[in-house]
């Protein structure tokens, strides 16, 4: 079970490394450090700044996108999506122990990933969000659930998901829910965490 997966925003009033402790103190097991602008070197250093931090909160540090900053940190993970490169490929240069999350947005991109190379899958945007304007069309809860049933991997879902969302996620057969605004710009994003968690346990 991964439960609340946060994934950090450059964009939020608070600095990444704020969000990420936060949210790791508040519960949230699995950290994503993504920024579209970031240099590697800066992101490097933000992922080696946190990831002791993190660790000693419980917390693992998955990375967005960048393979060769994830090699370099000794990240836990790696997140990357349908256009970022061949999943049998990455998974060959960060080798067989770090988890390697792919994301899926519909059935068809089910039977394409290579056997034995994902670790999780992420499953969305259960519904639009502001946070990625380019993100594929909504699945809402039904297709989700058809996702994760025939998905044969450990599925988070994301996109759009709040407070209130956790049991309708749960009863799709996720492992995990994903949350970027909900935590990021809430005024306290350590008890926003929590409450989640709770909804997430409950
Ligand atoms: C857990 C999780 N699921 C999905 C995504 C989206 O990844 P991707 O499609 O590569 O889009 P970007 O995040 O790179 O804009 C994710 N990051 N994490
Ligand atoms: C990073 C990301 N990936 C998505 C996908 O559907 O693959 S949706 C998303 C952003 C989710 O942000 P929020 O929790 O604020 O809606
Ligand atoms: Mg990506």
């Amino acid at each position: 079970m991964i439960g609340v997966y946060f994934i950090t925003d450059p964009d939020a009033p608070q600095p990444v490394a704020d969000q990420a402790l936060a949210a790791a103190r508040g519960g949230a097991r699995l950290i994503q450090l993504r920024d579209k602008h970031a240099s590697d070197q800066d992101m490097a250093a933000q992922a080696r700044a946190l990831m002791p931090a993190l660790e000693k909160l419980g917390a693992k540090l998955v990375i967005n996108d960048r393979v060769e900053v994830a090699c370099v940190v000794k990240a836990h993970g790696l997140h990357v999506g349908q256009g970022d490169g061949d999943p049998r490929e990455i998974r060959r240069r960060i080798g067989p122990d770090m988890l390697l999350g792919l994301s899926v947005d519909c059935k068809a991109q089910l039977c394409r990933i290579p056997r034995a190379t994902v670790s999780y899958l992420g499953v969305g945007p259960v519904r639009a969000t502001a946070t990625k304007p380019d993100h594929a069309p909504p699945l809402g809860f039904e297709r989700l659930e058809r996702v994760v049933a025939a998905a044969g991997y450990p599925c988070v879902a994301i996109g759009g998901l709040g407070q209130g969302d956790a049991a309708a996620v749960r009863s799709a057969g996720a492992v995990g829910i994903c949350f970027v605004s909900a935590i990021s710009r809430s005024s306290d994003p350590e008890a926003a965490t929590r409450v989640l968690c709770a909804e997430w346990s409950a």
